[in-house]
């Protein structure tokens, strides 16, 4: 298949969406595809009046990342914009260390976009980054929602999480970096197989090969998330019409569409019912199962009383489901 010529990066289309925000943080590692975004940023600036904070992460787990937060810091303030490095201080996990790493970077752009005012932060996550997380939850058996991959936008903690590079390849950023001589670092942990990202990076040209390509990945997300919200959607409308009532700790609904509307959406119906409690991301294989229980017993007419992911389900004989946190006692047996 013949490469697809790269295309031109135009940072007004590109951050529109950003122009109502009251300011923007930038995340940047020093990486070619942050550093680029750091660049594209500066341009986009010229034209409006948005103020723009970058700040680099330095997470305390290799010794160059001090020599890469100043690297940035020194680059930042070539372009006029302030830097800060955010350092993550806290007690390191023997396992699950990136994941740690990744909650604990998210913190700190948080609290410190809401310190500078900043009702955005963003990230440079490419197309290829999409295309990589598609392929690893796929590979853990991922369902829809999983497969919609990351969003553009998501609000953390009141502040708004953007990606706008997400539609565009690696290559079109370095590409860029290149042209413009905009310097960047090389991160060695890009290339450590023991991570399942660059295992997966390493499969991605044998795949596009046969025609999966990161473009096509990133579209079969982008279709996915079309699916989801329908999905979410009807489920809405079939949980509004079961006359769910606030009440006892819970609230509880009419759990006949549990069996009446189609498997995948009783799923989500009780997904949105854990989420009235505060109960979300459960396993999609513990819904299932329940889904699966709770139709058997609507359908024969029985009760039934069931625990999932800290919640009690209680389905009586005239087909009434309450929902509410575990009392703390019964939780763990
Ligand atoms: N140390 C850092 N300091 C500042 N920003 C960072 C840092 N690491 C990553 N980022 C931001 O996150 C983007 C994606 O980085 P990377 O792909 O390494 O993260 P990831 O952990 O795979 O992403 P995610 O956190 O969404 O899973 C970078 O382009 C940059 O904008």
């Amino acid at each position: 298949m013949p490469d697809d010529p790269l295309p031109t990066i135009d940072p007004e289309l590109l951050f529109s969406h950003l122009s109502h925000a009251t300011g923007i943080l930038a995340a940047v590692s020093g990486g070619p595809d942050s550093m680029a975004m750091m660049h594209l940023l500066a341009l986009w600036r010229s034209e409006h009046k948005t103020p723009i904070v970058v700040a680099t992460v330095d997470h305390g787990l290799r010794p160059e990342a001090a020599e890469e937060a100043a690297f940035v810091a020194r680059e930042a303030a070539a372009l006029s914009l302030p830097h800060r490095t955010l350092v993550w201080t806290g007690e390191k996990p023997k396992t699950g260390l990136q994941e740690a790493a990744r909650e604990a970077r998210y913190r700190l752009l948080v609290q410190y976009a809401r310190e500078v005012g900043a009702s955005h932060f963003v990230t440079a996550h490419t197309q290829d980054d999409q295309a990589e997380t598609i392929l690893m939850r796929l590979a853990k058996g991922s369902g829809l929602k999983g497969l919609t991959g990351m969003r553009r936008e998501r609000n953390r903690e009141g502040v708004t999480h953007a990606r706008p590079l997400l539609g565009w390849p690696k290559a079109a950023l370095l590409d860029l970096c290149q042209t413009r001589g905009w310097r960047f670092v090389t991160d060695p942990s890009n290339a450590d197989e023991r991570f399942a990202r660059v295992r997966w990076r390493r499969l991605m040209p044998l795949l596009a090969e046969e025609g999966l390509t990161a473009s096509r990945l990133a579209r079969l997300a982008e279709r996915v998330a079309q699916a989801d919200e329908a999905l979410e959607i009807k489920a809405r409308e079939a949980m509004e019409s079961a006359t769910p009532e606030a009440g006892e700790g819970g609230f509880s609904f009419r759990a006949a569409c549990l069996a009446d509307e189609p498997f995948e959406i009783g799923l989500r119906i009780l997904a949105q019912a854990l989420g009235r409690i505060e109960l979300d991301n459960i396993r999609l294989q513990r819904l299932e199962s329940c889904v699966e229980r709770l139709r058997t017993a609507i359908l024969a007419g029985e009760s039934l009383r069931l625990t999932i992911a800290g919640a009690l389900l209680d389905l009586d004989r005239t087909g009434r489901l309450r929902v509410r946190p575990e009392p703390p006692r019964s939780r763990g047996r």
